[in-house]
């Protein structure tokens, strides 16, 4: 058994890990980075990279199939899909992403990178697999997350498939349920539909990607529900039939049916990763999740020494939110005990659908549990919107909300055109503590998709 001395552990070489190392570095050459299975981030792998990849591809071909309305011809029959070769640019661009991860993993010292599997010995031990034991000073739990799986899946053996399985594939499948009706199940459940898989999407609530404003959800609801099968407060059960599954499902309103399919597509939320590495072994307070608590502001949890980032941490599962946490993580590690409150940006959040869907600032249930009729909402439809018909792009809402009185920008909720660009704007505003009076002070062009945006900021304007 080898034994080492560290001055920082980082569990985990993904995206929060490797900024936690990084970070860490800047205040001393002995620190250790852990990786249980392989260098390269979730994101560039089997998320963000691969599933934007896929959904650009299916794009592709759903802009040939609706050319007619602008009065061009494409003979729909033309549009073929080739399955192999949509795979392989996934897969190829993706290999790419990874390498430049891999780049930066490998200028970094070979001594001070550890393969195997990390868990807790006690507060200050670790013991990676069976070959390394590091007595820490300080550690930083990095550890991810992994899809959840429902112990009444399993049963379908590898018919039962996650992100990281679809973006191992070579060709496309026929049929794929997808049970999931958050950011994942409506990025890859529409993307496999527009390259003519034939998908079914199962949500056990009521949930469309995350929104929670009842208004902008229902709009989001009726926009996917026309373009491919969406069942909301459905029950499902999965078995093994013919080589394939059979979904019986039954809707809330009693309406039931059946669904074959080739695969299940587990998109049902994920499971951070601190479940297997030995916190039991540590007096540290969790949640109800058993993840550890941590201040978002310093990541430190209950045992100052230990630092926790990204989806590890169960706070805010998003890349960006990785990075920022892991930076934090690794600099109050590296500078212990000079613990220091980090940068933490406004809400930002976009769902990669068409129509895309996105959150800035805040959420609309907790403001309106925080502010309740302290709050006005100022709302814009883009059926009509100029710009947003020019190119057919016209369905959706965006919400924007305020406190009243002071007019501040609270936040806001939309599914809609140009989702992602107006949630930078607004997510810009509310970091910037704009008042809703003041961002209509900001320059709009003409004619662009942002007036949409400027119509549901007088329409709060009005109502302060
Ligand atoms: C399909 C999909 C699409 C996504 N798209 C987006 C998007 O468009 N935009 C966005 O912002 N976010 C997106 N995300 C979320 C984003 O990918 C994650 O929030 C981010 O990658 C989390 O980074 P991380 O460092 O916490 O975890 P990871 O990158 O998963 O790193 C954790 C690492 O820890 C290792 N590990 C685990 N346990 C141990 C152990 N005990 N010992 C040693 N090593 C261990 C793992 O092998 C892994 O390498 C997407 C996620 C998915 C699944
Ligand atoms: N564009 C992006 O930024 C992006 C893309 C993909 C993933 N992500 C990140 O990854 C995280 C995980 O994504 P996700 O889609 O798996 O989780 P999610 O939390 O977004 O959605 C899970 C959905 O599954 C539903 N659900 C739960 N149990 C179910 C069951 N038994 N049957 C059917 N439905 C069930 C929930 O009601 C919810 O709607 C996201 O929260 C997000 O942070 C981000």
């Amino acid at each position: 058994m080898k034994i080492l001395h560290a001055d920082v552990a980082v569990l985990g070489g993904g995206s929060a890990g490797m900024n936690a190392f990084r970070n860490a570095r800047q205040f001393t050459d002995n620190v250790y980075l852990i990786e249980g299975a392989q260098f390269g981030t979730t994101c560039a792998r089997v998320g963000c990279m691969p599933s934007k990849l896929l959904i650009a591809a299916a794009d592709a071909r759903h802009h040939a199939l609706h050319t007619a309305p602008f009065g061009v011809r494409v003979d729909e029959g033309a549009v073929r899909v080739d399955g192999r070769a949509v795979m392989a640019r996934v897969k190829s661009e993706r290999d790419r992403f990874v390498g430049f991860v891999l780049e930066d993993v490998e200028a970094w010292p070979q001594e001070r990178r550890i393969m195997g599997h990390a868990r807790f010995v006690d507060e200050h031990t670790v013991q990676v697999g069976d070959h390394t034991r590091i007595h820490a000073e300080r550690i930083v739990i990095a550890t991810g997350s992994r899809p959840t799986v429902l112990p009444q899946w399993q049963a379908l053996g590898d018919k039962l498939i996650v992100n990281d399985d679809v973006f191992a594939w070579d060709t496309l499948p026929q049929r794929v349920a997808v049970f999931g009706t958050g950011v994942i199940g409506l990025e890859l459940g529409q993307a496999l539909s527009r390259l003519g898989v034939e998908v079914a999407v199962f949500g056990r609530s009521a949930s469309v990607g995350g929104i929670s404003d009842p208004q902008v959800r229902a709009e989001a609801e009726q926009i996917f529900a026309q373009e491919f099968p969406l069942y909301l407060n459905t029950q499902t059960e999965a078995s093994l039939q013919d080589g394939g599954v059979r979904v019986d499902w039954r809707r809330e309103d009693g309406e039931s049916g059946t669904f074959a399919a080739d695969y299940v597509l587990a998109a049902a939320g994920r499971t951070p990763n601190t479940d297997n590495i030995g916190l039991e072994n540590l007096n540290i307070a969790t949640d109800a999740r058993g993840v550890p608590l941590a201040d978002p502001h310093t990541m430190q949890t209950s045992l100052p020494h230990i630092f926790i980032a990204g989806d590890a941490s169960d706070q805010i599962p998003l890349l960006h939110e990785a990075s920022d946490q892991g930076k934090i993580a690794g600099t109050n590690a590296g500078a212990y005990p000079d613990i220091r409150a980090g940068l933490r940006r406004s809400l930002i959040g976009v769902v990669f659908s068409d129509p895309q869907i996105m959150v800035a600032g805040a959420r609309f249930a907790r403001l309106q549990a925080q502010f309740g009729d302290n709050m006005v909402s100022g709302t814009v439809s883009f059926a009509n919107q100029g710009r947003s018909r020019v190119m057919r792009v016209n369905r959706g809402r965006l919400h924007v909300y305020a406190e009243r009185g002071t007019g501040r920008f609270l936040g806001a909720e939309m599914v809609g055109p140009a989702a992602e660009h107006i949630a930078h704007l607004l997510a810009w505003a509310h970091q910037q503590h704009m008042t809703v009076p003041q961002m209509l002070d900001m320059p709009f062009y003409h004619p662009v998709i942002e007036e949409g945006l400027r119509t549901a900021l007088r329409d709060a304007a009005a109502k302060l």
